[in-house]
């Protein structure tokens, strides 16, 4: 997508009707926000994947309002021209509609242009709500992580008619209560196909195929930075190579005192250490006329 001005929902429905395909992927600071903006996305999702691929968490379960407030407000400090969208952690939107509504307000407060909750079709209240509210909701269907252990792990679905069906009713009425993008997330890419057909907002989908209107990706998958990622994650660079290699040259610099090389350290000022030398003179003597 061209241009220079702040990408909107307007900016995301269009690309679907003109069939240009979206890009969005993870950020989860300032500088990552800065760079994946300079690269020209059009979405950075501050995803709850935050958990895994930075606080070194067992899951998505453990990631916090306080988690997210606080990184979609670093994403947001780097200004990026690309919709900023605030993943919805674990139990912020779940028990009810009213505290759905306050934790969203929390994260567009902090900078999100827009929300993401994982579900559907048991979720059409809280989108309602959100929409009423005036806060762009992003649906999730498919995988959906923070039920993993309900899906029992972190599978493909949507491989059976019937689990087909299910996921193709959750994206129709997400879309249909107001959500104005949905996540597929790793369901067979006939499911992905059917539902970009059937619905006019855009589909972002993650392993679920090429027939989407959009594609999201973990940025540390990309980057090569995930020890074991995902199937579906393309590696486009091997940065924990290059990681790894600069700091075993720093370190191998340290050990044989090449770092740090003339033109990296700065003196005083001329005649200062002299004066110093005598400064330390004189207090060395009064040290001893005091103790003698
Ligand atoms: N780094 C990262 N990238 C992601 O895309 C991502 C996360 N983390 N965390 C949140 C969710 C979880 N996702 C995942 C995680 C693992 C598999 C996976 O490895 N699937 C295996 C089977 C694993 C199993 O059975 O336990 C597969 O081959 O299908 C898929 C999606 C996608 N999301
Ligand atoms: C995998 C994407 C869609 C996500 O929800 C996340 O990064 O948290
Ligand atoms: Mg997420």
């Amino acid at each position: 997508m061209a241009g220079r001005e702040k990408i909107t929902v307007r900016h995301i429905l269009k690309a679907k009707q003109r069939g240009e395909k979206l890009v969005m992927v993870t950020a989860y600071d300032t500088p990552t926000a800065r760079l994946v903006d300079e690269a020209g996305v059009d979405m950075i999702l501050v995803g709850d994947s935050l958990g895994m691929v930075v606080l070194g968490l067992p899951s998505t379960l453990q990631v916090t309002m306080e988690d997210m407030v606080r990184h979609t407000a670093a994403v947001a400090r780097a200004q990026p021209r690309a919709m900023i969208v605030g993943d919805m952690p674990f139990m912020s939107y779940e028990a009810s509609v009213s505290e759905a509504v306050r934790n969203a307000g929390r994260l567009l407060a902090a900078g999100a242009d827009a929300v993401k909750i994982e579900g559907g079709s048991l979720y059409t209240d809280v989108i309602k709500a959100m929409r009423r509210a005036g806060i762009p909701v992003m649906a999730h269907v498919g995988l959906t992580p923070q039920k993993h252990k309900l899906l029992g792990g972190y599978r493909l679905v949507g491989k059976t008619a019937e689990e087909a069906l299910e996921i193709i009713r959750d994206a129709e009425e997400a879309a249909e209560a107001g959500a104005f993008a949905i996540v597929v997330e790793f369901t067979a890419w006939e499911v992905a196909r059917e539902i970009t057909r059937r619905i006019q907002v855009p589909t972002i989908c993650i392993g679920s195929g090429p027939y989407c209107d959009g594609q999201v990706l973990v940025i540390h998958d990309l980057l090569g930075l995930t020890p074991t990622p995902p199937p579906f994650a393309k590696r486009y660079v091997d940065l924990a190579s290059i990681i790894r290699g600069a700091v075993e040259a720093y370190a191998r610099e340290v050990r044989s005192s090449q770092f740090p090389a003339q033109d990296m350290y700065w003196g005083m000022k001329n005649g200062e250490y002299q004066r110093l030398q005598k400064l330390l003179e004189r207090e060395n003597q009064e040290e001893h006329e005091n103790q003698g």
